[in-house]
């Protein structure tokens, strides 16, 4: 018995840092979106009691430090299984990229084992399990468009973003989002406007959405990667509506309202940068 799952890429609309907590996380504030950007998971019930992690991607571990390996792991353990699963992850989202694709494969898992072994678990009690593997599993179980509070594990559904376009440059290098968090120090951040950002979706306003986009995380990698800064210049130059850093970075997403200028940027970052993808928002939840 087979089960398919796909594992859509996210991106952060706005980021925002509130204060710095007592148990090393940090309490934020993030709209996010997943986008048409996806891996896509195998399952298949195996008769034995294991976990088999396939991939043929050189960037992800097949062992248990595989995000996906720890939410199967995670199912077994909490409700006592003697289940066996073989998973296979066809790798399309770029890695360590602030996109959430090992937490989108963790959340993938979720949804899909709970079919394979016929668990019957709510999405929510699912989104619950998740948090304790990664902060950000939680929004990837729902998919969709939501904002999320405490350390990214609370969710709250949002409108799908007016219909654009979005053209996403991952540079050559990979951000650790530990080290992005804690270079963080809140000094001068520029805090975007969160109520802004939903009014913009709730009034389906794409000017407000594109004024209201924001990241605070952005300075800190900014820094670390000069090279972030020239592609956001380099989309901006090629007339994009927004132009940010998704995540802890470092891919930058640009949106645009007119399928023209999404080419336009397409093409002008053509030698500039490797891993240029054009897609869409998916808007609304799929699985939930
Ligand atoms: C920055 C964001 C924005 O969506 O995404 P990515 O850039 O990773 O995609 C998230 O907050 C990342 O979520 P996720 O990647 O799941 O983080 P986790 O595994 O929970 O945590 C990795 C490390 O980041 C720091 N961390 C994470 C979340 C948070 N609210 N405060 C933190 O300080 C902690 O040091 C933690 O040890
Ligand atoms: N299934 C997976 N896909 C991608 N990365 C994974 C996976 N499992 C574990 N990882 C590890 O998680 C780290 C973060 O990866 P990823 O989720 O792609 O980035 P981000 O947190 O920036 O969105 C990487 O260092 C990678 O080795």
């Amino acid at each position: 018995m087979y089960v398919y799952e796909k594992a859509p890429a996210k991106i952060n609309l706005s980021l925002d840092v509130l204060y710095k907590r007592d148990d090393g996380f940090h309490e934020v504030e993030m709209v996010m979106t997943t986008i048409d950007l996806a891996d896509r998971i195998t399952l298949q019930l195996l008769e034995e009691d294991r976990i088999i992690i396939e991939s043929e991607s050189r960037f992800v571990p097949n062992d248990d430090r595989n995000l996906a390996y720890r939410a199967a792991k995670l199912v077994k353990d909490t409700y006592n299984l003697d289940a066996g699963v073989r998973i296979f992850i066809d790798k399309n989202i770029p890695v360590a990229a602030g996109l959430a694709g090992g937490s989108s494969d963790a959340a993938a898992v979720l949804r899909g084992v709970n079919r394979l072994w016929g668990l019957g678990l709510s999405m929510d009690e699912l989104a619950h399990l998740g948090s304790t593997i990664g902060s950000d599993v939680s929004f990837c179980v729902y998919g969709g468009t939501a904002i999320a509070t405490g350390r990214g594990e609370q969710i709250k559904e949002l409108p799908a973003p007016p219909s654009c376009w979005v053209v996403l440059a991952k540079p050559e290098i990979g951000v650790s989002t530990a080290t992005v968090y804690k270079k963080y120090s809140g000094e001068n951040a520029n805090h975007p406007n969160t109520e802004l950002m939903i009014g913009a979706l709730e009034h389906q306003d794409f000017s407000q959405l594109c004024d209201n986009v924001g990241n605070v995380l952005e300075s800190v990698t900014l820094e670390l990667h000069p090279e972030v800064r020239q592609i956001k210049e380099q989309m901006a130059q090629a007339g994009a509506d927004a132009v940010l850093m998704s995540g802890s970075g470092p891919t930058v997403f640009s949106l645009a309202r007119q399928e023209t200028r999404a080419h336009r940027i397409f093409n002008s970052l053509k030698g500039f940068c490797d891993e240029v993808y054009f897609v869409r928002m998916l808007g609304y939840r799929s699985n939930a």
